[in-house]
């Protein structure tokens, strides 16, 4: 469902992506993985038609991002840190508002409301004016958002920074239960626990580079330790040590 073919950025003479190739399929939540300025947001950005590649393609369902962007943007709920809520506004109004731009009916928003008030325990957030929101009561209606419109592949870049354990473990939740029949996830975090937690496959990246892709079990076995962050020192040691020698 998305293929990346040689995907490279550059910002002045900073490499933020460099020749990166991946597949992710319908069905999976896909990761991606990688310490601060890995090249999460970048590609993630590219994907959602936010940035332009330097190089390289990249397509989501056959729709090419660069000559079909708003095909691409049809397919896609976003969650990237950049989007405020209007302050004045309460949970209920911003997610029926979003929900009329789709076109949706009040009744259909309601009942779609509804089910994100059970996915992602919304609560007193509908009925609370935004401008009074802590992080995490903010950060739940921005998902709810993006996903009102029940799109077929979410990009969530960093999704669970800065919430707390109640927060985050509904987010996890979400995400786990988004795994469906002809839908993807995509989802950027430097933490591992949460990869191995909700990620079906990831994408490892350091320095813009991609340093493997797969299941977890298959990069564990790779690189012979237990858990993804040990698997991660060993990968990116390894890289490091062949640039040496070569
Ligand atoms: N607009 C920009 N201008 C110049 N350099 C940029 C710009 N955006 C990102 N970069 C650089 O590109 C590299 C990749 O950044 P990116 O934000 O994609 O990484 P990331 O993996 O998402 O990290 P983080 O978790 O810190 O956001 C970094 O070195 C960053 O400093």
């Amino acid at each position: 469902m998305l293929e990346l073919r040689n995907l490279s950025k550059t910002y002045g003479k900073h490499a933020a992506l460099r020749d990166v190739s991946l597949g992710a399929r319908e069905g999976e939540v896909f990761g991606l993985l990688g310490p601060n300025g890995a090249g999460k947001t970048t590609l993630l950005r590219i994907i959602a038609t936010l940035l332009k590649p330097t190089s390289g393609t990249a397509t989501l369902a056959g729709h090419d991002v660069l000559r079909e962007p708003e095909a691409v943007r049809r397919l896609l709920g976003v969650v990237n840190g950049g989007m405020g809520l209007p302050a004045r506004l309460t949970g209920r109004e911003v997610l029926r508002s979003f929900a009329g731009l789709y076109g949706m009916k009040r009744a259909q928003a309601d009942a779609r409301i509804a089910e994100l008030d059970l996915a992602l325990d919304l609560g007193r957030t509908l009925d609370v004016r935004a401008g009074e929101y802590s992080t995490g009561m903010k950060q739940k209606v921005v998902i709810a958002r993006a996903v009102i419109h029940d799109p077929q592949v979410l990009i969530l870049d960093e999704a669970a920074s800065g919430l707390d354990i109640f927060a985050r473990r509904t987010l996890l939740d979400f995400v786990t239960a988004a795994r469906q029949p002809g839908k993807l996830t995509l989802y950027s975090t430097h933490v591992m626990s949460e990869a191995e937690e909700v990620c079906d496959r990831v994408a490892i990246l350091h320095e813009g580079a991609l340093v493997t892709v797969g299941t977890i079990p298959d990069i564990l076995a790779q690189t012979g330790e237990r858990n993804l962050e040990r698997a991660f020192f060993a990968l990116v040691r390894g890289q490091g040590e062949a640039a040496r020698a070569s």
